[in-house]
């Protein structure tokens, strides 16, 4: 049977990660054997699981590249690839695209749609083009505080460059709280 690929994006806080583990709980529970891959630098919540921003963690494998991972045993039985904060995994497109036309699995990814400066992360821009499924999640502004979809990260503290890090450092918020305007 032929794989197939899910790319879940949105700002953070947009329940990206809630959907990843809603999957695996769902999946474990018919039977389906799953993998479960964050990226190594995401050690907010120790060294071997992700947790969604509201507590819930699921365990899981962490490693710095994916393509590595098609030699593996647990590889082999899994049927379906879970793939967490995939905008940091270089080898993205290749591995979802390897897993799915090559191996017949089924790939989940959740990432983040754009940096907190509004750039695409190059990984998912390349994988964006060979997925099945595009679900594009929003959070909820949390100046405006009365539901206004959130589909932007802002970034709280004043540091440059890569940040791994949640609500101490982030924030999602609407266009107008965003600060910036729809044009470079
Ligand atoms: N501004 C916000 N909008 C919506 N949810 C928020 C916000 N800030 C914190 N949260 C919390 O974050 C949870 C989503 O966490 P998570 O699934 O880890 O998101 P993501 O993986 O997209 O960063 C929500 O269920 C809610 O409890
Ligand atoms: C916007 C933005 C975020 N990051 C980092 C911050 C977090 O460690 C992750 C995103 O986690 P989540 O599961 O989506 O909450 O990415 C970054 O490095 N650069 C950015 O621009």
């Amino acid at each position: 049977m032929p794989g197939n690929i899910r790319l879940i994006i949105g700002p953070m806080f947009s329940q990206k990660t809630t959907c990843l583990t809603g999957y695996i709980h769902r999946y474990r529970s018919i039977g389906r054997t799953v993998l479960v891959v964050n990226h190594a630098s995401d050690v907010r919540y120790g060294r071997n699981s992700l947790c969604t921003h509201d507590g819930t963690s699921v365990p899981c494998r962490m490693r710095h590249d994916l393509q590595g991972l098609r030699n593996e045993p647990d590889y082999a039985d899994a049927s379906s690839i879970f793939i967490e904060e995939g905008q940091f995994f270089d080898d993205l497109a290749p591995f979802c695209k390897d897993a799915a036309g090559l191996d017949g699995k089924e790939v989940i990814v959740a990432a983040l749609v754009a940096t907190f400066d509004r750039k695409m992360f190059p990984s998912v821009a390349e994988l964006i083009p060979y997925a099945d499924h595009i679900e594009h999640r929003t959070a909820l502004c949390c100046v405006c505080r009365d539901g206004t979809p959130a589909p932007f990260t802002k970034r709280t503290a004043a540091i440059e460059g890569c940040l791994v890090g949640g609500s101490e450092s982030y924030a999602a918020v609407c266009g107008l709280h965003h600060g910036s305007p729809h044009r470079d």
